[in-house]
């Protein structure tokens, strides 16, 4: 599988994905770090790729989003943005309803 393809399949895989430096519990950055406190915040779960420990997903995710810096949050398979993005449809109180929507089980 191509590294393009294993995006795909990632961003597919769960509907809310976290693409960070570090993990949720030890990030290391503090864009990354203010992305997993408004996701924790939002109270729904998702899933995160540390592309640190991940260079190739690194090196290509921009391309693939055309979106150059991390962290990147995906719901649903698109692209919502980097961190300030998720701070501001937060402070509009979107994200929360995105969040659940998209991990809502039917
Ligand atoms: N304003 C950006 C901040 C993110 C940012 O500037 N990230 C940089 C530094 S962590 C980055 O990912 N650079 C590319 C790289 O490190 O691969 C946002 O809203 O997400
Ligand atoms: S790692 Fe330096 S600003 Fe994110």
């Amino acid at each position: 599988m191509s590294i393009m393809e294993q995006i795909k399949e990632t961003i597919e895989s769960s509907p809310v994905v976290l693409f960070m430096k570090g993990t949720p519990q030890f990030p290391q950055c503090g864009f990354s770090a203010r992305a997993v406190q408004i996701l924790q915040a939002c109270g729904a779960e998702f899933t995160h790729v540390d592309v640190l420990a991940n260079p190739e997903i690194r090196a290509n995710l921009p391309q693939y989003s055309n979106w150059p810096t991390f962290p990147q949050l995906y719901i649903n398979g698109e692209l919502v943005g980097g961190c300030d993005i998720a701070i501001e449809l937060f402070e509009k109180g979107e994200l929360q309803k995105m969040m659940q929507t998209a991990t809502a089980n039917p």
